[in-house]
């Protein structure tokens, strides 16, 4: 692909960007020269003068020398939303900049697809009409479901948002406390009395692991454990052994580890759902990451 054309404006800001059709949302940005650079090949001359690098296509661990050739650098803006992986590969002064309010529609919409798919015991009725079987049976509702939601951010607000006209009593559990909000303090002891706990956070120290053997075991019989935000936010061995017991359920988009070897016991663990990240991954995901990329840009021509 050649270099984008440069926006009209001057003088221009240098943004690095991969080889990718949808870059071009940044040169609409007044002030930008988005340059394009390829992983492995000989920086671009303009690199020198370089203030954004849009980081994708680029795995952390090989990011250093690259960083390192960038003096003017100022910001790393990301592809995702969680950035665990980039915290201490950055330099200290350049900013850290995720992709947000990006997933919080698509990732609340598999939720409550899981949800309902669950709760209407889709799965069963699936296998009977493998057995061409015309057999009804009852099944639960989410009409009043009380439902903890960690994490208040736009993926647990967009579940929140969506689950209410359902029926569903939601709570919501944010960092620290606010009108209508846990903190997660008070929401770790508000689990026993909850039939759908949904994780919607970030990985950060205090919520890795977080989910441990005492917080399965104070889950109501029956309940559900929905995992949206990262798979270390939950203790596996802790999940497999509570699986065991038949009392819980979990539907898992992400696990820990990440990709799910072909033979983990994860995939068979008895009443687990498990889906390869991929609760974000619809048709237009590349365009709304564009988006986010060229909102982060813009913000940071002003600052
Ligand atoms: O998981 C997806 C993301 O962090 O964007």
């Amino acid at each position: 692909m050649p270099d984008l054309p440069e926006a009209p404006g001057a003088p221009p800001v240098v943004v690095l960007v991969p080889e990718d059709p949808g870059a071009s949302v940044l040169t609409r940005l007044p002030g930008v020269r988005a340059v394009v650079y390829r992983p492995g090949a000989p920086l671009p001359p303009e690199a020198a003068r370089a203030e954004v690098l849009v980081a994708h296509g680029i795995e952390p661990e090989d990011a250093p020398p690259l960083l390192a050739a960038l003096p003017r650098l100022r910001m790393v803006q990301l592809f995702s939303s969680g950035v665990e992986r980039w915290v201490g590969v950055v330099p200290q002064g350049v900013r850290l900049s995720n992709a947000d309010h990006v997933h919080g529609v698509a990732v609340a919409e598999w939720v409550v697809a899981q949800l309902l798919a669950h709760v209407r015991d889709l799965a069963a009725y699936r296998t009977k009409q493998q057995e061409c079987r015309w057999e009804a049976h009852r099944t639960g509702t989410l009409v009043g479901a009380r439902v903890l939601v960690f994490g208040s951010g736009d993926i647990g607000e967009g579940v929140r948002a969506r689950l209410v006209p359902f029926g569903c009593e939601v709570t919501m559990v944010g960092r620290t406390a606010r009108a209508g909000v846990l903190d997660q303090a008070a929401g770790v002891a508000a689990v026993p009395a909850h039939d759908v706990v949904v994780l919607a956070l970030p990985l950060v120290e205090s919520t890795t692991g977080m989910v441990g053997a005492g917080f399965l075991a104070s889950m109501r019989d029956g309940a559900v454990l929905v995992n949206v935000g990262r798979g270390p936010l939950v203790d596996t061995d802790a999940l497999l052994a509570e699986s065991r017991t038949g009392r819980l359920h979990a539907i898992l988009d992400v696990t820990d580890p990440e990709p799910l070897p072909a033979d983990h016991p994860l995939w068979t663990a008895p009443g687990v759902v498990v889906t390869p990240h991929a609760a974000a991954i619809t048709a237009d995901i590349r365009e709304r990451i564009w988006a986010a990329v060229a909102r982060k840009v813009a913000a940071h021509l002003t600052v």
